[in-house]
C-alpha cells in the first residue's frame, strides 16, 4: 500500500507496522521540513559543484578570510548534556535490529545507529531502522534469531545517537509537492518526530551524527533544521545535539566555523578518516600533482592525516567540544588467531594514539573491540569523563599541512587488485541490502569502498599513476585485472545474485570520463 496526503506522496509500501512510523502527523511534519529547507539544500548542492570547478582550475582551499573573526574569537559551545559527557568508547553499526541490541549491550558508552555509510538505503532498511530506533529509545527492542537465540537489552546500555543520510542523498519513495524528498530530512525528521518528546521526558534527548558536510553553510542548514524542529515539537531550544563528522577536505578548513554555526546544538566533531581520504582524492582528482599511494599506505600518521587529526582535536578543545576519534578498519578475525592478534594490535595502537593525543573517545566497528578502546581511554582519563580540558596549544597546522599529500608511492598491482576486489564485493553486498561487510578481514562500508574505486579512477588518469614495476595504470590493465578479480569472487561463490551487476557498475564508474560524485548515487537508482 502507498499513500498520498496533502501534497506528500509515499511510493514505498506501507505495512501496518510501517504505518506507525509513517503516520499522517509524521508525514505532515516531513512535508513541512521539505518545504522549508529543501530550496536551501539544493543551493548548497549547487555550491558544491561550483566549488569543484574552482578546484579543477587549481584554486587551492584555504581558511576563509571572511570568517577570521570566528576563528580568532573567544567562544565555546553550549554545555553538553550529562549522557554525552563520557563517550570514551563509541560503537557504530547499521540500524539492523539484532546489531542494534548487540551494540547497545556492548559495554560502549555510546552507540551510533547508522542510516548512512554502513547501511544500504532500501525502503525496508530505512523504515525498519526507524522502528528499531523507536523501540531502542523505549527499551522495548527485542529479537529472536532464525536459530532461536533471544536478544533483549541489558540494564545498562549505551547512549543512542543516530546518523541520518548526508545532504546529497534523496529518499526516492517520498515526494512532497511533486519533488523527491531529501534523505537527510527524512531520516532526521522521523527520528525527532517520534522520539524527541519521549526522550525529553526521561531527561535525555535525540542526538545525531551529521555526515559529509563540505562547508559551515551546510552546518548552518542543519542548525536551522534543529531549531525549527525544536520549536515545532515544543522542545527547548538547544536540546537536540549534533556531532559533525569532519570527513571532507573542505570541511577541515572550516572546523571552527562549523562548531560556531551549531554552537547551541553541538556535541563536537569526529575525525571520519575514510570519507576524508575519499574526499581528498575526489576534490583533487584533476590536479596534475595529486596522487596517493596504495590505500593500505594511507594511515592516520601520514602527514596530511596527522595534520587533520591534530587540528580537529585542538579546535574542539578550544571550543569546549568533544573530539571523537574515527574508526580503525581492523576487526576480529575468527578463523586465524595470529591474524586476529595482529588486527587487535592495530586497533590498540590506533586507540592509544588517539587517547594519548587527547581525543575524548573513539569509534569501534565491533563489540569485540570495546575492551581494547576502553582500556586505551581508561588509562588516560583517570576520574575525568573526557579530556576536553586538555588544550593542544602546541599544535600549529597550516593550510599547506592539510594539503601535504604524502605518500605518493608505492602503487602496486596488489593494491590495484585489492581496490577492485573490495569495490566489487562491497557493491555486490550493498546491492543485496547489506551496507557493511568484512572483506579480506577488514570492515568495508560506503566510505572505504569510495576510496577503492576513486583511487583507480585517478591512477588511470594521472601521469603519476604508475606501478612500482614501471607499468602505467591504464584502462586496459584495469579491465584485465577486473575480469580476473571477478572470476576469483565468482569461484568463491560469494554474492552470486548481485555480482554481475556490481562488476558492471564498478567498471562503468571507473571508466567513465565524468567522476561519479558518490557511488551510492548510481547505486540508489539500481536498488529496487
Ligand atoms: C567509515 C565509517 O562510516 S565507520 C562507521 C560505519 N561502519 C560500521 O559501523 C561498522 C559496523 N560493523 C559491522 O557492520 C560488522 O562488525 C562487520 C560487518 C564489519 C563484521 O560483521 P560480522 O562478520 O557479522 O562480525 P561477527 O561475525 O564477528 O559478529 C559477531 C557478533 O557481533 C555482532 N556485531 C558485529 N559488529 C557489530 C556492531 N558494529 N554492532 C553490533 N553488533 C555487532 C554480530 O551481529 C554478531 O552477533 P551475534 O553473535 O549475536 O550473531
Ligand atoms: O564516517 C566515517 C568515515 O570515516 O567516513
Ligand atoms: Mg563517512
Amino acid at each position: 500500500m502507498s499513500t498520498t496526503l496533502a501534497g506528500i506522496r509515499v511510493k514505498g509500501h506501507i505495512s501496518a507496522e510501517f504505518g506507525k512510523i509513517l503516520s499522517p502527523d509524521a508525514l505532515a511534519f516531513l512535508a513541512e521540513l521539505h518545504r522549508l529547507f529543501e530550496p536551501r539544500r539544493r543551493e548548497l548542492m549547487a555550491a558544491r559543484l561550483a566549488r569543484q570547478v574552482l578546484l579543477d582550475q587549481g584554486v587551492k582551499p584555504d581558511f576563509l578570510p571572511t570568517t577570521a573573526h570566528i576563528r580568532h574569537g573567544e567562544w565555546k559551545i553550549s554545555t553538553l548534556p550529562e549522557d554525552l559527557q563520557d563517550r570514551r568508547v563509541e560503537i557504530t553499526g547499521p540500524v539492523e535490529r539484532k546489531m542494534m541490541i548487540n551494540a547497545l549491550n556492548s559495554g560502549a558508552k555510546s552507540f551510533m545507529a547508522d542510516f548512512e555509510d554502513s547501511n544500504t538505503p532500501t525502503w525496508e532498511n530505512q523504515i525498519e531502522g526507524q522502528i528499531n530506533v523507536y523501540d531502542a529509545y523505549r527499551r522495548t527492542i527485542s529479537y529472536t534469531s532464525p536459530e532461536g537465540k533471544e536478544y533483549a537489552l541489558n540494564k545498562e546500555i549505551a547512549t543512542l545517537l543516530t546518523r541520518p543520510r548526508g545532504w546529497h542523498l534523496m529518499e526516492k519513495h517520498v515526494e512532497v509537492d511533486g519533488e523527491i524528498m531529501s534523505g537527510s530530512l527524512f531520516d532526521f525528521g522521523l527520528v525527532v518526530f517520534h522520539n524527541l518528546q519521549y526522550r525529553l521526558s526521561l531527561g535525555s534527548s535525540c542526538y545525531f551524527y551529521l555526515p559529509k558536510m563540505e562547508s559551515h553553510l551546510e552546518a548552518r542548514l542543519w542548525n536551522d533544521v534543529f531549531t525549527w524542529a525544536e520549536a515545532e515539537l515544543k522542545a527547548p531550544h538547544g536540546c537536540i545535539k549534533g556531532t559533525v563528522l569532519i570527513e571532507t577536505i573542505l570541511a577541515a578548513f572550516e572546523m571552527d566555523e562549523i562548531l560556531y554555526e551549531l554552537r547551541e546544538h553541538s556535541a563536537g566533531l569526529n575525525a571520519g578518516r575514510w570519507d576524508y581520504i575519499f574526499s581528498c582524492i575526489k576534490k583533487f582528482r584533476s590536479n596534475d600533482d595529486f596522487c596517493l599511494a596504495d590505500r593500505g599506505k594511507i594511515t592516520m600518521t601520514v602527514p596530511f592525516m596527522r595534520a587533520y587529526s591534530l587540528l580537529l582535536l585542538k579546535t574542539c578543545h578550544q571550543r569546549g567540544a568533544p573530539a571523537m576519534g574515527g574508526m580503525s578498519a581492523y576487526i576480529p578475525v575468527k578463523t586465524d588467531p595470529e591474524a586476529n592478534e595482529r588486527a587487535m594490535a592495530q586497533v590498540r595502537a590506533d586507540k592509544e594514539r588517539d587517547a594519548g593525543d587527547g581525543y575524548d573517545g573513539g569509534w569501534v566497528a565491533h563489540p569485540g573491540l570495546v575492551p581494547i578502546a576502553k582500556a586505551a581511554w581508561d588509562s588516560v582519563l583517570g576520574l575525568y569523563p573526557n579530556q576536553i580540558h586538555k588544550q593542544r596549544l602546541d599544535v600549529q597546522v597550516m593550510a599547506s599541512d592539510l594539503l601535504d599529500f604524502q605518500p605518493e608511492a608505492p602503487i602496486t598491482e596488489v593494491g590495484v587488485r585489492g581496490n577492485i576486489s573490495v569495490g566489487v564485493q562491497y557493491l555486490a553486498s550493498w546491492l543485496a541490502g547489506m551496507g557493511c561487510v568484512p572483506i579480506h578481514n577488514l570492515m568495508e562500508d560506503a566510505a572505504t569502498a569510495e576510496i577503492s574505486r576513486s583511487q583507480i579512477w585517478q591512477w588511470i588518469r594521472s601521469h603519476k599513476g604508475v606501478l612500482d614495476d614501471g607499468r602505467k595504470v591504464t584502462r586496459e590493465l584495469f579491465e584485465q585485472l577486473l575480469a580476473e578479480e571477478v572470476a576469483k569472487i565468482e569461484q568463491q561463490g560469494r554474492y552470486s545474485a548481485t555480482l554481475k551487476e556490481a562488476a558492471r557498475m564498478f567498471e562503468q564508474i571507473t571508466t567513465s570520463d565524468d567522476f561519479v560524485e558518490f557511488l551510492t548515487l548510481p547505486g540508489y537508482h539500481r536498488l529496487a
